[in-house]
């Protein structure tokens, strides 16, 4: 459907927000005693609450409603079957082929691309352990103790994101052994400035260090450039010939293998995944291989397990209980009826502190768009801004103005049940008590306000809440490889869904080509030649560099 903004469903959702404007959080509780059963659901170890929304539940029976006018159960078909639902450069999307069970078939063009996902694990698998028993040697002889991923995007955030969340994670190998990773330590650069690798460079033995070079076009200028510098590093302090040094010091991700060959990564370095794995997608092909290497490659499968698990929900699941489709549409609701345009990601799990950096480039870099599939430019609002916090830190920080500045915000707080273990000690037990008991509140007077106390009225202007910010809570039985990757696939999935519904195509980012050209022109112009074809800024700020 193209113009969805002119159909009667979403018509009647407008209608209807303008009725539910009315109606504040906090009320919608006091008339539903039931409200917590009826709004939340459960997918395995996940609950996920929508009762604290600014809905009540016929709303999600209309927003249903439009998205089977959008043909979303079509579209979700057409994604796992491999259509090519990224039709601006005719490809599909098939990271969920990615995470599919050994023996379990997904066919592309002819060919049962499974057979290559199972290969690639099978050589990630030889090389985590290569490099966990130390037989990965460097080019002095010294086992490697140091590994460093070189990427950007898609190419770092997921990784990143996995390491620090699941590093509590003992490694234990396929058969149950712990995996002897306590001697890896993993780093993470991205910057294109070099700051993080210079300070990096600092502190690392170049013997025993060894560079994870992932792009998935290995063009990227930014991982191209740290490359060459932890290159030039290692032939400044290694006593041995530059291919011997590539050779034993780097390893190399993408789906170029021409270009990891010719930079000088030889054929038994390199990992590859393919084309249809969007970057930002990509965390769970070879892109993971310092996830595997931090945690082990059983809990890495045991991640892509629980990816699969909300995969098969979220493709058989109906609407009414399907958690992405419902997230997403919740999404919809008050983006597009509620008028809301941000959305705050806060997370109460100091563990999960890069979720905010994954999804903002999950979500702006896939559905910050405003062209539809026919290539119109649409007449209603895309994705909202997102950014977040560590919850309790957050509060801190920019909770003032979510409880009372002039923004709406949509929230998302994540948190797991259970955290320590028997073994802990009393007070770090308390601390959980005491992250949860934050959590809970601050979701609560954000939706519901001061109403919350029996004497808000009497208070004066500068000490009320006024509420109504909708939030959603996300709960996972406890944080563990499994409910992460159902965590993160549901992220996945509800971007999806709001992409159908807006029809525009979440897999390309054709908004992030023109500023690498246009810095490409700038270097020349930073190097002293003419500044003449320049606005006036940009030419002044070079000169002031020049001079
Ligand atoms: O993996 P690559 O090709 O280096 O790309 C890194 C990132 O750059 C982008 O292409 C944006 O410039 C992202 O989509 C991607 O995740």
């Amino acid at each position: 459907m193209n113009n969805i903004s002119e159909s009667s469903q979403w018509q009647a959702l407008k209608a209807l927000a303008d009725q539910q404007r009315q109606q504040p959080i906090h009320q919608l509780f006091s008339e539903n005693p039931k409200r917590f059963e009826q709004l939340s659901f459960r997918q395995g170890e996940l609950l996920v609450d929508f009762s604290k929304q600014h809905f009540q539940r016929d709303t999600l029976e209309q927003l249903i409603a439009l998205a089977e006018q959008c043909e979303l159960p079509n579209w979700i078909r057409q994604l796992f079957e491999g259509a090519e639902v990224n039709h601006t450069e005719n490809r599909p999307a098939l990271h969920t082929a990615l995470r599919l069970p050994e023996g379990k078939e997904c066919w592309l063009e002819g060919k049962n691309i499974s057979i290559d996902v199972q290969q690639n694990l099978q050589r990630m698998d030889d090389l985590v352990h290569m490099i966990h028993s130390g037989q990965w040697r460097g080019c002095s002889g010294e086992a490697i103790d140091t590994v460093v991923n070189i990427g950007v995007g898609g190419s770092d955030l997921g990784p990143l994101m996995a390491c620090n969340a699941l590093a509590e994670t003992p490694a234990r190998d396929d058969s149950g052994r712990l995996a002897q990773q306590a001697a890896i330590d993993v780093h993470f650069v991205s910057s294109m400035d070099g700051s993080q690798l210079a300070d990096l460079l600092k502190v690392l033995n170049p013997m025993r260090t060894l560079f994870v070079i992932a792009s998935k076009s290995f063009t990227t200028i930014d991982t191209m450039a740290n490359a060459a510098t932890a290159k030039e590093w290692l032939n400044q302090n290694a006593n041995c010939s530059e291919t011997a040094l590539v050779a034993r010091h780097f390893i190399a991700v993408s789906s170029k293998p021409e270009k990891m060959l010719a930079w000088g990564i030889p054929k038994q370095n390199q990992l590859e995944f393919w084309e249809w794995t969007g970057g930002r997608y990509s965390m769970w092909s070879a892109i993971g291989l310092l996830i595997a290497l931090k945690l082990g490659m059983s809990a890495f499968k045991t991640m892509l397990a629980g990816a699969h698990s909300m995969d098969e929900h979220f493709r058989q699941a109906p609407l009414e209980e399907n958690i992405p489709a419902l997230l997403a549409l919740t999404g919809i609701w008050n983006i597009n009826f509620l008028n809301i345009g941000a959305h705050a990601i806060l997370p109460y799990d100091g563990r999960l502190k890069n979720l905010p950096a994954y999804l903002e480039q999950l979500e702006m870099e896939s559905n910050g768009k405003s062209v539809n599939r026919q290539g119109e430019t649409v007449d209603y609002n895309t994705c909202p801004i997102l950014w977040g916090e560590i919850g309790t830190n957050a509060q801190h920080a920019f909770y003032q103005l979510l409880h009372q500045g002039t923004e709406a915000v949509m929230c998302d707080f994540i948190v797991a049940a259970k955290r320590y273990g028997p073994d802990a000690s009393q007070e770090l037990r308390h601390q959980h008590q005491l992250n949860l008991a934050n959590c809970f509140a601050q979701s609560r007077i954000l939706a519901l306000g001061d109403s919350v106390l029996e004497d808000a009225q009497s208070a004066p202007a500068h000490k009320r809440y006024q509420g109504n910010q909708p939030c959603t809570t996300i709960m996972l039985n406890e944080l563990s490889p499994f409910t992460f990757g159902q965590l993160i696939a549901m992220y996945e999935h509800k971007v999806f869904v709001q992409s159908v519904i807006w029809g525009i195509n979440p897999f390309d980012q054709w908004g992030v080509e023109l500023g690498k050209q246009v810095a490409t022109n700038l270097l020349g112009q930073l190097d002293g030649h003419e500044t003449d074809n320049l606005d006036a800024s940009t030419a002044g700020l070079i000169q002031a560099i020049n001079q």
